[in-house]
C-alpha cells in the first residue's frame, strides 16, 4: 500500500457528494441564512443598471428642475443604500460561510488525524509521512474553500446569470437573442477549459504531495545526507521535484491565462453586439423622426443593456473557475475518504476485556510470524516470562528480537500459535489496556518539541512534577537535567536533537516509570554511548529490573548478566535459553557472542 486508495473501494461522485453534505448538516442554519442573503444580494445587485437607466429617463422628463433634483437625490440615496446593504450582506454571508467551512474542515481534519492513529504500524509504515501531512492539511484546506466560497457562489452566479438574462429579454428580446449567439462558443471553450484545468489541478496536487513527501523524508534524514556528503545529489533531486511543481503551476496558470482573455473577448463581442443593435435602432428612430422622449428612453435601455451584457460574463467566468475548485475538492475528498475508509488491520474484538490485576506474566506458545508473504521472521517461538522476572533477548541483528517486543503490545497480529498475557489470549485484551500496563522503551527514543517535563509526562496533566522528579532521580536522569537552564522546563528541540543518545535513553526510562507499568520492555540502543552515561544506564536498569517484569533486547551483554533468563535468538528461532552462567557453561551461541564482546573490550 503506497497510498490509502489501494485499501478502499472506489467511490462514485454521488457518494462523495452525499458524504460532504452530511458533514455540512450540523451547519445547515448557516447555509440557509447565507442562501437567503444571496437572493437579496442578487436582487439588489440587479437593480443598479435599472436605476441608471431610470436616471437618464428623468433627465428628459417633463418634471420641474426641483422635482428632477429631488428624484436624483432619492435615486442616489437608494443607490447608496443598496451598495451599503449589499456590502453588509456580502460581509455577513462570508462570515457565516467561513464559520461553517472552517468548523466542518476542523472536524474532518481531526477525524483524519485520529483515524491515522488507529491504523497499525504495518499500514502506516507503507505511506510516506509527507503524504499523510498532505492528506491532513492540504486536502482538508481545499474542502474549506469549497464549503466557504464555492457552493454558495456557484448558486449565486447561476442565479445572477439567469436574472440578468431575464431582465435583458424583457428589455429587448431580439437584441438578447442575437447576443446569445455567443453562448455556444462560451460553452465549448468552458468545457475545454474545465478539462484542461482539471488535469492541471491534478498535476499540481500530485506534485505538492510529492514535494511534501520528499521534504519530510529528506529534512529528517539531513544529518545522514551530510555525513555521506550527499548534499549535491539531494539538492539536484529537490530541484527536480521543485521544477516539476513549478511547471505544473505554470501549466495551470497558462490554462487560466488563455481562458480569462477568451471570456473577455466573448463578453466584449456580446456587449458590442448589443451596442451595435441599439445604436442602429436609435439612428433609425432619429431618421424616422421619432420624439426625443422615445429616443431618450431607447438610450436609457441601451445603457441598461450595456451594463447587463458587460456584467453577464463575470458570473460565467467565475462559474467555470468555481467548477474547478469543486472538482479539485472532489478529488481531495476522495483522498480524505480513502483515509477514513481504510479499516485498521488490528482492532479490538467486540467482547475484548481490560487487564485487571495484571501480574505481568507473558507466554509465547509456538508463535509463527511474518511481515511479508513467505518470509517467516519468527519460527515456532515459545517462552514464558514469570511475573517480576527479567528476561533478556540476545542474538544477531535481524534475528527477530524487536519483533517479539512489538508482538507483546500487539502492534502486529501473529499468523500461528498463541500469545498469552496473564493466561489470556492477547487478541481478547483491549489494546489500550495492554499499552497502559506495558511500558515500552524503544531503540530510537523519540522526543517531542516541548519541555523536559512534557516529554516525560507526554502532556498527561495527572502526573505531578514531584513524580517526574522522583522518576528522573530514580533512573539518574537528574544528573544532566539539573545542569540544564530551567531544568525540567528546559526546551527540547524537534526530535530532541539537542540531547545525546544516552540522555534520550534515560529520559525514556523516566517517561516509562511515571506511568508505573507492570511490564517494561527495553529495546537497548545500539548506538555507542559514552562510558559515564553507560554506567548510569546500567545502574538505573538494574534498579528498574527490581520494580516489575522486564524484557530487554540487549546488545551489550554486560547489561543482562543478572537476568533471570536469557533467550538466544538466531534467524527467528530460539536456539538457547537459560541464565548467564548456565549459558556460558553450554559453550554454545551465547558463549561465542560473549567471547566476541569480551575480546573486543
Ligand atoms: N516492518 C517490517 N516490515 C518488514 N520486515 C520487517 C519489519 N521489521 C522488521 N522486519 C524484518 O524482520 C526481521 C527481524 O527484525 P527485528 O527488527 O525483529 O530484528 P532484531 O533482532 O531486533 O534486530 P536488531 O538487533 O538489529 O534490532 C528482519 O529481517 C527485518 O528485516
Amino acid at each position: 500500500m503506497k497510498d490509502f486508495k489501494e485499501n478502499t473501494i472506489t467511490k462514485t461522485d454521488w457518494q462523495i457528494v452525499k458524504r460532504l453534505v452530511s458533514y455540512a448538516k450540523p451547519f445547515q442554519k448557516n447555509f440557509i441564512i447565507a442562501s437567503l442573503m444571496m437572493i437579496l444580494d442578487v436582487a439588489a445587485s440587479s437593480i443598479g443598471p435599472i436605476l441608471i437607466g431610470y436616471t437618464i429617463q428623468i433627465i428628459d422628463s417633463n418634471q420641474s428642475v426641483s422635482d428632477k433634483m429631488f428624484n436624483f437625490l432619492w435615486i442616489s440615496i437608494l443607490f447608496l443604500g443598496i451598495v451599503i446593504g449589499v456590502s453588509f450582506i456580502i460581509y455577513y454571508q462570508n462570515w457565516l460561510l467561513q464559520e461553517a467551512g472552517q468548523k466542518i474542515v476542523y472536524g474532518i481534519r481531526k477525524n483524519v488525524f485520529n483515524h491515522i492513529h488507529t491504523l497499525s504500524n504495518a499500514q502506516i509504515n507503507q505511506i510516506p509521512v509527507g503524504k499523510l501531512v498532505t492528506r491532513v492539511n492540504n486536502d482538508t484546506n481545499t474542502l474549506s474553500e469549497m464549503y466557504s466560497s464555492v457552493i454558495v457562489n456557484l448558486i449565486r452566479n447561476i442565479l445572477m446569470m439567469m436574472t440578468y438574462l431575464i431582465i435583458m429579454f424583457v428589455i429587448d428580446f431580439q437584441a438578447t437573442l442575437i447576443m446569445c449567439l455567443v453562448f455556444p462558443f462560451v460553452f465549448v471553450s468552458t468545457v475545454i477549459f474545465r478539462k484542461l484545468s482539471r488535469n492541471a489541478y491534478r498535476k499540481v496536487r500530485n506534485n505538492v504531495s510529492n514535494v511534501n513527501a520528499f521534504l519530510s523524508e529528506n529534512l529528517s534524514g539531513m544529518r545522514l545526507t551530510q555525513i555521506f556528503n550527499q548534499e549535491e545529489k539531494k539538492k539536484q533531486a529537490f530541484t527536480l521535484q521543485s521544477k516539476k511543481l513549478r511547471n505544473s503551476y505554470f501549466n495551470e496558470l497558462m490554462v487560466f491565462a488563455i481562458y480569462r482573455p477568451l471570456m473577455f473577448l466573448f463578453s466584449m463581442a456580446a456587449t458590442i453586439t448589443v451596442l451595435y443593435y441599439f445604436s442602429t435602432s436609435i439612428i433609425d428612430m432619429t431618421l424616422a423622426g421619432a420624439s426625443t422622449a422615445s429616443i431618450i428612453l431607447r438610450v436609457s435601455l441601451l445603457v441598461m443593456m450595456y451594463q447587463y451584457a458587460s456584467q453577464l460574463f463575470e458570473p460565467v467566468q467565475q462559474l467555470a473557475e468555481q467548477f474547478n475548485v469543486l472538482q479539485s475538492a472532489m478529488a481531495s475528498s476522495e483522498k480524505i475518504f480513502d483515509v477514513l475508509d481504510t479499516k485498521p488491520e488490528i482492532e479490538d474484538e467486540n467482547d475484548s476485556i481490560e487487564l485487571q490485576n495484571f501480574k505481568g506474566e507473558i507466554e509465547f506458545k509456538n508463535v509463527w510470524f511474518k511481515y511479508v508473504e513467505d518470509e517467516w521472521v519468527l519460527k515456532d517461538v515459545s517462552f514464558k516470562v514469570n511475573p517480576n522476572d527479567t528476561v533478556a533477548f540476545v542474538g544477531a541483528t535481524g534475528s527477530g528480537k524487536t519483533t517479539i517486543m512489538s508482538l507483546i503490545v500487539r502492534n502486529y497480529d501473529i499468523q500461528q500459535g498463541e500469545i498469552l498475557i496473564d493466561g489470556i489470549p492477547i487478541r481478547r485484551i483491549k489494546r489500550s489496556s495492554l499499552r497502559a500496563h506495558i511500558g515500552q522503551m524503544p531503540q530510537d527514543v523519540f522526543l517531542f518539541t516541548g519541555t523536559i517535563q512534557s516529554n516525560i509526562t507526554l502532556n498527561d496533566e495527572t502526573i505531578s512534577k514531584e513524580k517526574v522528579i522522583e522518576a528522573s532521580e530514580y533512573v539518574g536522569a537528574n544528573t544532566f537535567i539539573d545542569k540544564l537552564d530551567g531544568t525540567y522546563d528546559h526546551m527540547v528541540r524537534e526530535r530532541g536533537n539537542n540531547f545525546s543518545t544516552g540522555q534520550r535513553q534515560l529520559l525514556s526510562f523516566a517517561r516509562t516509570l511515571v506511568y508505573e507499568p507492570t511490564v517494561m520492555i527495553l529495546d537497548e540502543a545500539t548506538a555507542n554511548i559514552d562510558s559515564e552515561t553507560e554506567a548510569l544506564i546500567q545502574t538505573s536498569l538494574e534498579k528498574m529490573m527490581k520494580l516489575s517484569t522486564m524484557l530487554v533486547v540487549a546488545h551489550r551483554l554486560s547489561t543482562i548478566q543478572h537476568a533471570d533468563k536469557i533467550v538466544v535468538m538466531q534467524k527467528g528461532e530460539i536456539k538457547e535459553a537459560g541464565t548467564h552462567q548456565a549459558l556460558l557453561k553450554q559453550k554454545g551461541l551465547y558463549y561465542h557472542l560473549y567471547e566476541l564482546q569480551y575480546q573486543k573490550k
